[in-house]
């Protein structure tokens, strides 16, 4: 089975691109494979921009094809915060209770109907040599008022998914993929990963 190497650190995202990767016949790595990597500072002003630094940073270190996800949530009465501030709005220990607890907190006093949030999720592949690629894909949600369902990661429990009419945290992870903003982007990104993944491999 061909192997893609995601630029992530995160758990949940490692775990849901295990899943979207392994019918397309590809088995998943990602940063969790290789612990001596550090972090790649997010210094970006968008998804797309921290996207492309951390796929071009990540293959330009391990000298091959690299799949990275910048993602977040856009709370349309927080004029799109927590955004690209996503993982570390609570603070820099990257909690996703204290995240929640941030965002219900100051949405307290905002009424159902302006309650509007998307997931966004920028993906970029990178090779050393080539032009770097970027897709993207989003998710319509309304912000709950409690935390609902224990799957997926981050923010899940309190972004009610329009279009299942359920909380993201009460899907499965296949009803999740059909739906999320990193399924939408990955999406766009298959017809070319054939092209992108010919002569990617290991060295
Ligand atoms: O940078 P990497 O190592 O990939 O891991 P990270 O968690 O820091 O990832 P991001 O910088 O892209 O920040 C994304 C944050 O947005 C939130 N998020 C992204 N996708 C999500 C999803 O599918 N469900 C819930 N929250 C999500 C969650 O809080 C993530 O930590
Ligand atoms: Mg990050």
């Amino acid at each position: 089975m061909s192997e893609v190497i995601i630029a992530t650190k995160n758990q949940g995202k490692a775990k849901e691109f295990t899943r979207m990767f392994q019918p397309l016949g590809f088995e998943v790595k990602t940063l969790l494979d290789f612990p001596e990597i550090k972090d790649v500072e997010e210094t970006g002003t968008t998804f797309e921009e921290n996207a492309i630094l951390k796929a071009e940073t990540i293959a330009r270190l391990l000298d091959r094809m690299v799949i990275a996800d910048d993602s977040g949530l856009a709370i349309d009465a927080l004029e799109g915060r927590p955004g690209i501030y996503s993982a570390r709005y609570a603070g820099e220990e990257k909690s996703d209770e204290a995240n929640m607890n941030k965002v219900l907190e100051e949405l307290t006093d905002v009424p159902d109907n302006e309650r509007k949030a998307r997931f966004f999720c920028a993906l970029a592949v990178a090779s050393p040599g080539k032009e770097t690629f970027i897709v993207s894909g989003t998710c319509e949600g309304l912000i709950l008022r409690e935390k609902r369902g224990s799957y997926g990661f981050g923010y899940d429990p309190i972004f009610f998914a329009i279009e299942k009419g359920k909380a993201m945290a009460e899907l499965t992870p296949e009803e999740k993929a059909q739906i999320s903003h990193r399924a939408n982007a990955l999406r766009k990104l298959e017809s070319e990963l054939p092209s992108l993944l010919a002569g990617a491999g290991k060295k």
